[in-house]
């Protein structure tokens, strides 16, 4: 009981405490801590404003109310001549009762009928006819609309008008016309004057057929009139220069110099449409033609962004980099820095660098101290290396004024979106931002907001519902069995160096394996043909990139690497042997030919079951090429060629060519197809039978059960080496990583992890060969497991493990040794 009690008066002491406490706080413009209901202090002023809020918004309401109703009333005193003196003197709302009086007077009006609402009754006279027209309260509902004297309605003319139909249609037709149209000039003496007045319905005259036909010919013929203008307004605006000039566009005299020593004078139509733009400092998505100077139209206003901080920041202690251009393959940032060093040619102390895969780390660190660099040229994989080994690199970003993307939709795309996304991390907010491509798909211009200011400005140059790609370039697709396909490469070429003798040919391949088979076979055929795709090294893919730039009579078979961005002169012919990853890929590639308003062919060559793809570009003017006849000795003359050449390199284009089309949604769901046809395409490259595949690959690529895929048994070892820098760090595409299986795996976020697993015979003879580990599978931890281990063991080594050179594929098998004991 005393226990209860002392519990109670602590209760009421603490309220009262509390209570106190909360008028104090309060004072003192703190407040309690809790509210009624338990709600905080914030919560407890949130609802009161809210209530606040509502209040004032019923009072307004009211308000606004009051001031309708008096309106109102004073409309009806203005009309109403009874009413005019009672309510506009007063201005105020008429009472309820005042307002069905004054209704009813109005329609007790002679020809006031046409105000009577349905809702307001039935408007059948009322069975006892009266003579009694005043107003009754009592029974409103009861009076008569239409007043009778004796057997004839007063007023009856006008309202059968507005009543077609009612009963009293019966009544004679002539009066009542004649009578309606009396109605429709008076009106009602108690409408709304003019405004009351219903119109009658315009006759629309009925047109002879005759007539019809001539009016859609006329129209017919304006349309085609229309469209061959428009046509010609194309064409004619579809030359790339514009009428500016670039002394008139306010850049510095000595990049204007530079410019006209390299024989530019005007500005290009996308120059011309976002130089002023960019120059202002805001951020844009610029979308123009392949071909038509993009890299002009961001370096020159990346310049300006150079001159302007160099003159602003001299006192700094690191050299910032002003400038940031993001590109996807190394050979395009090459390209960007020797077009920003002819425009730098008379900037004494700018400098531009690249920083890309394949060259040696130290080398890149040893070229950024030594070299002036205010304009950084770089592929993400190379950059955040750099960002992520803590070189010095972040802390000259930090002064970082323009971030340029350059084939903005690729770098936005899957396989870079997650490096760029970091790489934009680690760049100041204050910057502007521009992104540039030949090709803006939706979800880019969405996902641009990454990168971009919400303020953007976005420069379509290509306009809306316009072909995408250079007009002068003549566009056909060629539908044929995959057997025949490089025998119809092989034919089309030989036509084409027939026709064209300054020929200069890219040949675009799916994959870098089938690149290989394919430079292979045409070199057998005795062609002047080049090869480039990712698994070559970078100092040979310089070479055959300057090489192709330079020459002509040259034949470049290619992966993707040379899609985009780059400006190979006079191309004559592109032909795309197999189907494209998208539609953009397909523009990107075509845009090796027709550039700078010259003229090119681009033909699509597809197996009858890749034709949906023709769908994704049907607005695009391509044509059917005519399928040729193939001459059976230069059939015969293939084969024999394709005999020559070596298991390894077939195998492998085997393999790619089945991760390619597998990883296609449209031919990759049918697995069962998939393998059919890549065996079809085993057997027309000569191989005995399929080559098989590693178990796990066939598993991860969802056809280790699908009859026709081989699987290879025997040894599965799983050799996981931690490569070094200087071997591996590079900016592998998608492609490649595909094609060579890498997979990299970041485990403390600064180092990179690559695994690898291959038989053993193939590492001691061999080169190795690569495979593709993906999930999250028990193979892949054991990986991991080994990785962590081998990091441990090899930190600060060097050297790479795996090369050419029996000696180190030694190493490979010590490791695959611990490995043994280790999983
Ligand atoms: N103002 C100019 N006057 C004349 N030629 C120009 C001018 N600006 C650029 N060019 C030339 O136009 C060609 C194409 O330029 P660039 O490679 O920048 O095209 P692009 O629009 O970036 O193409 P892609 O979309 O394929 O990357 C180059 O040869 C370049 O020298």
């Amino acid at each position: 009981m005393w226990g209860w009690m002392l519990g109670e008066g602590r209760r009421v002491v603490c309220e009262v405490a509390c209570t106190r406490n909360w008028v104090a706080l309060r004072h003192m413009g703190g407040g309690p801590r809790t509210f009624p209901g338990g709600v905080n202090k914030w919560k407890w002023k949130r609802m009161h404003e809210k209530f606040a809020r509502d209040k004032q918004k019923r009072l307004i309401e009211q308000e606004k109310q009051l001031y309708e109703a008096r309106i109102r009333s004073h409309i009806r005193s203005a009309l109403s001549p009874d009413h005019r003196s009672a309510a506009a003197a007063t201005h105020r709302p008429l009472s309820p009762n005042d307002h069905v009086k004054a209704l009813a007077d109005r329609f007790l009006k002679d020809g006031a009928q046409d105000l009577w609402n349905t809702r307001d009754g039935p408007l059948t006279p009322n069975p006892t006819p009266t003579q009694n027209l005043h107003f009754r309260p009592k029974h409103s509902r009861g009076y008569r609309s239409v007043p009778e004297v004796g057997n004839k309605r007063v007023g009856a003319h006008k309202y059968r008008f507005w009543r077609k139909g009612s009963d009293d249609s019966s009544s004679d037709e002539s009066e009542s016309e004649n009578e309606s149209e009396l109605s429709l000039k008076t009106g009602s003496s108690a409408s709304l004057g003019e405004y009351d007045v219903k119109r009658e319905k315009r006759v629309v005259p009925k047109i002879s057929e005759e007539v019809e036909f001539i009016r859609q010919e006329l129209n017919k013929r304006k349309l085609k009139q229309i469209e061959e203008q428009e046509t010609k307004e194309q064409h004619s605006n579809e030359s790339i220069l514009s009428n500016t000039r670039f002394d008139e566009c306010g850049i510095s005299p000595n990049t204007v110099k530079a410019l006209s020593s390299a024989g530019y004078v005007h500005l290009t139509r996308v120059q011309e449409a976002s130089l002023s733009i960019c120059l202002e400092g805001l951020d844009a998505l610029v979308k123009a033609k392949t071909g038509t100077g993009k890299s002009v139209a961001f370096l020159l206003p990346a310049i300006e962004t150079v001159l302007k901080a160099a003159s602003s920041n001299k006192s700094e202690r690191v050299a910032p980099i002003y400038v940031l251009v993001l590109c996807p393959t190394r050979e395009l940032a090459s390209q960007i820095a020797a077009v920003a060093k002819v425009l730098l040619k008379y900037h004494d102390g700018i400098g531009v660098q690249t920083l890309v895969g394949g060259v040696r780390f130290k080398v890149d660190l040893k070229r950024l101290e030594s070299d002036p660099c205010q304009i950084l040229v770089a592929t993400p994989g190379r950059l955040l290396d750099h960002i992520e080994s803590k070189s010095g690199i972040s802390l000259r970003l930090m002064g970082l004024q323009m971030l340029v993307l350059d084939e903005a939709d690729h770098l936005l795309d899957l396989g870079f979106r997650k490096d760029v996304e970091k790489i934009v991390d680690c760049l100041p907010r204050q910057r502007q931002s521009l992104l540039f491509s030949a090709t803006i798909p939706k979800e880019v211009r969405r996902i641009s907001q990454l990168v971009l200011k919400r303020e953007h400005k976005y420069v379509d140059t290509v306009g809306m519902g316009c072909v995408e790609t250079p007009v002068k370039v003549k566009q056909s697709y060629l539908s044929a069995p995959q057997e025949s396909h490089f025998q119809l490469v092989h034919h089309i070429l030989r036509e084409h160096i027939l026709q064209t003798p300054d020929y200069k040919v890219i040949v675009f391949c799916i994959t870098g394996m089938v690149t290989s088979l394919m430079y292979n076979l045409l070199r057998e055929m005795k062609m002047n043909v080049r090869e480039m795709h990712s698994r070559k090294p970078q100092l040979y893919r310089t070479r055959i990139s300057d090489e192709f730039r330079e020459s002509k009579q040259l034949i470049l078979v290619s992966s993707d690497v040379s899609s985009r961005g780059m400006n190979y002169p006079d191309v004559t012919l592109v032909i795309q042997v197999g189907i494209p990853s998208d539609r953009e890929q397909y523009i990107h590639r075509l845009g090796r030919t027709g550039r700078e308003d010259k003229e090119g062919k681009c033909v699509l060559l597809i197996a009858p079951w890749e034709e949906y793809f023709l769908d994704e570009i049907k607005d695009l003017p391509l044509q059917e090429f005519p399928l040729p006849d193939i001459d059976p000795q230069a059939k015969l003359k293939i084969e024999n060629s394709m005999a020559k050449i070596d298991n390894d390199i077939k195998e492998g284009a085997y393999h790619a060519w089945l991760g390619y089309y597998n990883s296609i949604r449209e031919i990759g769901r049918e697995k069962t197809t998939v393998v059919e046809l890549a065996n079809r395409f085993s057997e027309s490259i000569g191989l005995q039978r399929p080559p098989a595949l590693f178990r796990k690959t066939a598993i991860k690529m969802g056809l280790k059960d699908i009859p026709g895929i081989r699987i290879r048994f025997g040894a599965q070892l799983w050799i996981c080496c931690w490569m070094t820098f200087e071997l591996f760090r590079t900016d592998f595409q998608l492609e490649d990583l595909s094609y060579m299986g890498l997979c990299v795996l970041t485990i403390d976020g600064s180092s990179i992890f690559k695994a690898l697993t291959s038989d053993l015979n193939d590492y001691t003879d061999a080169e190795p060969t690569f495979k593709l580990l993906q999930g999250r599978n028990l193979a892949q931890k054991r990986t991991i497991q080994f990785m962590e281990f081998l990091y441990v063991m090899f930190q600060g080594v060097r050297t790479p493990f795996i090369t050419d050179q029996p000696s180190s594929n030694l190493l490979l098998v010590k490791l695959y040794k611990i490995l043994q004991v280790l999983v």
